[in-house]
C-alpha cells in the first residue's frame, strides 16, 4: 500500500464530520471561509514560494523577504485590506500569517503601531498613525538593550529634557545601554519607540517611550548621531534570520517634546512631569497586547507540526510484518500514540484558550477605556502566564515532533526544523518564560495573602476563595472512567494549585525580608505558577496527559493516591484508543494547504517517498555530479593513499 492510499483509508474511519471541525478550529463559518481563501491565494502566488528558503545565504533571504513585504503590501492594497486611516482588516493578518515568513511589518503591525495606539495622546495618534497606516514611515520596538532586556526598569538610554529648546536628548550613556535585539530595526525602520529613562532637571522619572526617527525618508541612511545595523545570524538557517534584529546607538539625539508618548504621563513646556491617575504599568500595555496574540499563535505553530508528525505517522511503516504482510504503522505503537495524541490534544487546548484569553483581553481594554483597572493585574498575570506555559509547551511539542518523524523529521524538506528555529524564541521574547511566571507567582502570592484580610478572589483565582474546602480535598475517584467527569479532574487541579500556592506562602512568611524568600522560593513559586496556569487551561478544556505527567504534584499534594494515578493512567490509554482512528481526521480539521505547511512528510495526500527522493536531487550540492572542491581536496588525498599502498 503507498502512503496516498493509507491516508484515504485513514480518512475513511474518521467518526466525526471533518467539514464540521474545520469550522470549530476556525472560530466560525466566515473565519473558515476567510482562512480557506487567503492561505490558496497565498499558496497559488509564485512571489509567495518558500521551498526554496533552506538553501539561500543571508543576504539573498532578506532581499527575499523584503520583495515578499513589497508584494504582500501590494497585494493588501488591491483587496482593499486596509482601510485608509484603520487599522488592517481581520484578511492583512491571515495572509502574514499564511505567507508564513517573519519580516520588518511584524514589528510595524505588531509593536510600533499599538504602541502609539496605547501609549500616544489623541492628538499623537492623528498625526503619526496614519502616516504608520500607509507604511509611509515604518517602525520598530526598541526597548531592549545589550545589558538589560527582562529587567526593564534597569534600561540605561536617557531621555533628558532640555527647557530651553523644548526638546528631549535621547543618549546612549554606556555600551550596555545600545539598542540590541528590535525586529526591523537593523535595515529597515525610519522610526521607532524607543524605551528610555525621562530625566528633567537631574531627576530620573523612570522608563517612558519616545518617538524617534532613525533614517532619513529620502535615503535611508542613519539620521546624525544615530549608529544603526544588525546584530547578527541567528539559530537556524532561514528561520529568523529573514527578521533584520537590530543594534542601535544614539550620540545626544534631539527629538521635540511632543513626540514622548504622553497617554499615561506628560511632560509640560516648562519641564513639570504630570503622571495621569493611571497605573505606571500602561507603559507596559504593548507587552500585554503582544503576548495575547503569541498565545492565540501557539496553536498555530503546534497544529502544524501536529499535523506533519499525524500524517507521517499513518505513512510511516516499521517492523511487525508476518508472512510478508505490510508492517506495523507507527502511528500503531503505544508509545508513539501517549507522545503523539496529547500534543494533539494541546493544539487543540490552547487554540480554546486563545480564544478565551482574546475575549480577556478585549474586557480589560474596554475597562481601561472607562477608567477601571480593576482587571489590570489579572490581564497581565494571565497575559503573561498563559504566554509561557503555551509556548513553552509549543516550543517541546514541535521538537517532540520532529523526533517522531524519526530520521527523515531532520531533514529540512519535513518543515520541522525551520518551523522549530523559528518558534523557539517565542520563550525568551516579549519576556523570558521564566521571569513571567514569576510575575504570575507575584499575582497569586498576593492573593493567598489577601485571603485573610477578607478580600475575594476574582476571575482564574476565584478557585482560592474556596480554600479551606480545597486543602481538605481528596479525590473520590475509584474507576478510571471516573476520570471522564469534568468536575472531578476540575477539582484535582484546582486543589493541586491551591496546595502549591499556599505552601509558598507559607514558606514565604517564614523569611523577614519577603524579597529575600521570593529569590530562594523562586523555583518552587515557578512550579506553582505552572500549576495555576495549567488550570486555566484545564478549566477551558482538557487534563488527563497532563495529571499523568505532573502526577507527582497532585500525589506530593495529596489531592490524589497512587492508586487514582494509575486509573487516570488507564483512562488515558482509553482516550488514545478512541482518538486513534481519528487521528487524521482531527489533522485535517486544521485546513492548512501543502504549501503553509512546508513538509514533505506532512503533505495531504501523503505520497511522502517518491516526493522525498525527487526532492533530494534539488539539492545545490546535487549540480554537479563531482563536488566543487574535488580536485583541491579529495583527489590529493586518494593519490597519497595510492601512493602509500604502494609503499
Ligand atoms: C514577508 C511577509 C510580510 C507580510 C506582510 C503583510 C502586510 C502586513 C500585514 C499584517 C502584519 C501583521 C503583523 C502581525 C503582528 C504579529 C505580532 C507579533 C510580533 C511578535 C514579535 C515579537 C518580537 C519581540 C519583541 C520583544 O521582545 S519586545 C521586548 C519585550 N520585553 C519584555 O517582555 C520585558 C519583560 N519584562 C517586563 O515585562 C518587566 O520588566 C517585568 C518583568 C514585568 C518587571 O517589571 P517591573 O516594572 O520591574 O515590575 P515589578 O516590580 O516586578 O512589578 C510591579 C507591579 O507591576 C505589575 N506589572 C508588571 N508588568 C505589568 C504589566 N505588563 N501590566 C500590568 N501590571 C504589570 C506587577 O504585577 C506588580 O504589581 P504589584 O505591585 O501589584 O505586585
Ligand atoms: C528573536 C528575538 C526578537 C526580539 N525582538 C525584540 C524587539 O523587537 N524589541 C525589543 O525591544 N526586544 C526584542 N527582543 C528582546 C527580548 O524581549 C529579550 O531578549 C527578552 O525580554 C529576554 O530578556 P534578556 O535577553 O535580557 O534575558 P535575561 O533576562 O538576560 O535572561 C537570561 C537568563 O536569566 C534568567 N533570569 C533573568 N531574570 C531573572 C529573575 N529575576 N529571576 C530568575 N531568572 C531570571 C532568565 O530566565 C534566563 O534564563 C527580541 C529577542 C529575540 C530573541
Amino acid at each position: 500500500m503507498e502512503g496516498v492510499d493509507h491516508l484515504a483509508f485513514e480518512r475513511n474511519k474518521a467518526q466525526f464530520d471533518v467539514d464540521e471541525m474545520k469550522i470549530v478550529w476556525a472560530g466560525s463559518r466566515e473565519d473558515f471561509e476567510l482562512s480557506d481563501r487567503i492561505s490558496r491565494l497565498v499558496a497559488s502566488d509564485p512571489v509567495f514560494r518558500k521551498d526554496d528558503r533552506a538553501a539561500l545565504g543571508r543576504k539573498e533571504l532578506f532581499k527575499n523577504t523584503l520583495r515578499k513585504a513589497a508584494h504582500a503590501w501590494k497585494r493588501v492594497i488591491e483587496l482593499r485590506l486596509s482601510g485608509e486611516f484603520s487599522a488592517l482588516e481581520p484578511e492583512a493578518y491571515k495572509l502574514r500569517a499564511f505567507v508564513d515568513q517573519p519580516a520588518f511589518t511584524d514589528l510595524h503591525w505588531g509593536m510600533f503601531v499599538p504602541a502609539i495606539q496605547g501609549q500616544g495622546t489623541d492628538e499623537q495618534q492623528q498625526k503619526w498613525l496614519p502616516l504608520a497606516y500607509r507604511m509611509q514611515i515604518i517602525g520598530c520596538y526598541a526597548q531592549t538593550e545589550l545589558g538589560h532586556g527582562s529587567n526593564v526598569q534597569g534600561l540605561e538610554t536617557t531621555a533628558t529634557f532640555d527647557p530651553k529648546t523644548d526638546e528631549f536628548v535621547i543618549h546612549s550613556p554606556t555600551l550596555t545601554s545600545s539598542k540590541w535585539w528590535p525586529g526591523g530595526l537593523g535595515k529597515v525602520s525610519t522610526h521607532a519607540v524607543v524605551y528610555a529613562r525621562l530625566i528633567i532637571d537631574g531627576q530620573d522619572y523612570g522608563v517612558h517611550g519616545f518617538i524617534v526617527q532613525l533614517r532619513s525618508l529620502d535615503d535611508h541612511l542613519p539620521l546624525p548621531g544615530i549608529t544603526i545595523g544588525d546584530i547578527g545570524m541567528k539559530f537556524g538557517n532561514a528561520a529568523y534570520n529573514t527578521m533584520d534584529n537590530g543594534v542601535l546607538t544614539f550620540d545626544h539625539v534631539r527629538i521635540p517634546r511632543n513626540q514622548m508618548l504622553m497617554r499615561v504621563s506628560q511632560v509640560t513646556r516648562e519641564g513639570k512631569y504630570v503622571h495621569s491617575n493611571v497605573p505606571r504599568q500602561l507603559v507596559y500595555g504593548t507587552m500585554v497586547y503582544v503576548r495575547q496574540k503569541i498565545v492565540a499563535d501557539a496553536s498555530v505553530a503546534l497544529s502544524r507540526a501536529v499535523c506533519i508528525a499525524t500524517r507521517y505517522s499513518a505513512v510511516r511503516r516499521q517492523f511487525g510484518s508476518h508472512n510478508g504482510g505490510l508492517e506495523t504503522q507507527v502511528i500503531d505503537y503505544k508509545t508513539q500514540q501517549s507522545r503523539l495524541f496529547p500534543l494533539l490534544a494541546s493544539a487543540y487546548a490552547f487554540r480554546f484558550v486563545g480564544e478565551w484569553l482574546l475575549w480577556l483581553y478585549t474586557d480589560v481594554t474596554e475597562r481601561l477605556k472607562a477608567k477601571d483597572f480593576s482587571t489590570l493585574p489579572e490581564a497581565h498575570a494571565c497575559t503573561a502566564g498563559l504566554k509561557s506555559l503555551t509556548t513553552t509547551a509549543t516550543a517541546d511539542g514541535i521538537e517532540e515532533c520532529r523526533k517522531l518523524c524519526g530520521g527523515h523529521g531532520y531533514l529540512c524538506s519535513s518543515g520541522l526544523p525551520e518551523l522549530f528555529a523559528v518558534y523557539v524564541p517565542a520563550c525568551t521574547y516579549e519576556g523570558d518564560n521564566i521571569v513571567l511566571l514569576l510575575q504570575v507567582a507575584r499575582h497569586l502570592v498576593k492573593t493567598v495573602s489577601q485571603l485573610s484580610t477578607g478580600n475575594k478572589p476574582v476571575g482564574t483565582t476565584a478557585y482560592m476563595a474556596r480554600l479551606e474546602q480545597l486543602l481538605q480535598y481528596h479525590s473520590d475517584v475509584k474507576k478510571a472512567e471516573d476520570w471522564l467527569k469534568p468536575n472531578v479532574v476540575l477539582e484535582a487541579f484546582e486543589a493541586r494549585a491551591a496546595r502549591m500556592c499556599v505552601a509558598c506562602a507559607q514558606n514565604l512568611s517564614k523569611f523577614s525580608n519577603p524579597e529575600e524568600g521570593f529569590q530562594e522560593l523562586a523555583a518552587d513559586l515557578v512550579e506553582a505558577a505552572v500549576a495555576h496556569c495549567q488550570l486555566i487551561v484545564v478549566s477551558n478544556v482538557y487534563a488527563l496527559s497532563l495529571l499523568h505527567k505532573h502526577l507527582g504534584d497532585f500525589i506530593s499534594t495529596g489531592c490524589i493516591d497512587p492508586k487514582q494515578g494509575s486509573l487516570a493512567n488507564e483512562q488515558l490509554r482509553n482516550l488514545y484508543s478512541q482518538v486513534r482512528p481519528n487521528a487524521v481526521a482531527l489533522v485535517d480539521a486544521y485546513n492548512y494547504t501543502d504549501h503553509y505547511l512546508g513538509s514533505i512528510l506532512g503533505r495531504y495526500d501523503g505520497n511522502v517517498y517518491p516526493k522525498l527522493y525527487e526532492e533530494a536531487w534539488k539539492d545545490p550540492l546535487n549540480d554537479s555530479i563531482v563536488p566543487d572542491g574535488f580536485k583541491e581536496y579529495i583527489q590529493p588525498l586518494l593519490k597519497q593513499q595510492l601512493r602509500n599502498a604502494r609503499l
